[in-house]
């Protein structure tokens, strides 16, 4: 892609296998079929690659599969002995400070983003909506050299992907927060796709609460201010409303959800400042409760 040889790394090798024979991508338009993608499970990863300080690993699992054991996977994998640098695409907040103590020779990179993405089994996947992916050097301040972060910029769009550069991600990572602090546990909590959370007027006070203490929390770890934000959030219920949330789609396939890094982590923050965060709680405890059930 974009020039680039790009390889993509597996828990299992079963799932190795069925990547080698090629994946799916529904696009909205049309149907690609890409052909067979270099892949091998994490166990195997040394066999596939020869990391170099050049190369870029995308971490793109769950805020729950970020465990230790995975930490120690990712260090015997060697994958990034060479100095790679890491890029992390998670949601919620936390996962970049166990990065940092995990691999502190490694550049680190924050990223978000407003893509959209659904995996239908090991080789489909589909693309939910076109966004924007915005990248840069966690933490703030850190890079010495920012040639890096501008190639991958380049090699992106050679690959037709949208991207930019923030020297600000800290505050990109809790403006995302915001938005899936509001919408994740509410259409998890009503089993309803996000347009439906901005038609109610009940639900659209629920929101509006979540989002006046969430932001309150926010603005006073650092967040810069922001007047808009939340005709933002009805925007982005509005531009993604058919889409099931991943909480709900988490609750719904019984999967662990990210609420304990996406409320749960505003909760620790509130506690940090000496703040109250009861609906933060009330929504953690509420989407854990329908997780168990
Ligand atoms: N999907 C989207 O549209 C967006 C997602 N995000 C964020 O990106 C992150 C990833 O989300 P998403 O792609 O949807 O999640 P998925 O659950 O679809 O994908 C996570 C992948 O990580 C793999 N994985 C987990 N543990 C390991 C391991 N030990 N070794 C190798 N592979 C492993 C899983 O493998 P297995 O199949 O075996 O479990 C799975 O394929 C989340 O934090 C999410 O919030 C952000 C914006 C949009
Ligand atoms: C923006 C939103 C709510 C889109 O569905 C999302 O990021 C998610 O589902 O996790």
């Amino acid at each position: 892609a974009g020039g680039a040889s790009v390889a993509m790394i597996t828990r299992g090798e079963k799932q190795a296998i069925a990547l080698r024979d090629g994946i799916c991508l529904d696009k909205a338009d049309r149907q690609s079929i890409s052909g067979p993608v270099p892949a091998a499970s994490l166990d195997q990863a040394g066999s596939l690659l020869q990391p170099s300080a050049r190369d870029w690993i995308w971490l793109t699992v769950k805020q729950a599969h970020l465990n230790d054991a995975f930490m120690d996977k990712l260090k015997d994998s060697g994958l990034l002995a060479g100095e790679a640098s890491l890029l992390a695409l998670q949601n919620g907040i936390g996962h970049m400070e166990r990065l940092e103590a995990a691999f502190p020779g490694n550049p680190l990179y924050a990223a978000v983003t407003t893509e959209g993405a659904l995996r239908v089994n090991e080789r489909h996947v589909r693309y939910t909506g076109h966004g924007v992916i915005t990248f840069g050097k966690w933490p703030k301040g850190a890079e010495k050299d920012r040639n890096p972060q501008k190639m991958l910029l380049k090699t992106l769009y050679a690959a037709g992907i949208e991207a930019e550069l923030s020297n600000d991600m800290g505050n990109r990572v809790y403006e995302k927060l915001l938005m899936n602090a509001v919408i994740n546990p509410l259409t998890a909590i009503y089993g309803i796709r996000n347009g439906a959370l901005a038609e109610d007027g009940r639900l659209k006070e629920e929101m509006a609460a979540l989002h006046a203490e969430t932001e309150k929390i926010l603005l006073a770890s650092g967040m810069k201010a922001d007047s808009n934000s939340w005709q933002r959030l009805l925007q982005v219920c509005k531009q993604t409303a058919e889409n099931e949330s991943s909480m709900l789609r988490d609750v719904k396939a019984g999967r662990t959800t990210e609420i304990d890094w996406i409320n749960g982590g505003i909760s620790l923050i509130a506690r940090r400042q000496g703040l109250p965060s009861p609906l933060n709680d009330a929504v953690t405890t509420a989407v854990k409760s329908l997780s168990m059930s």
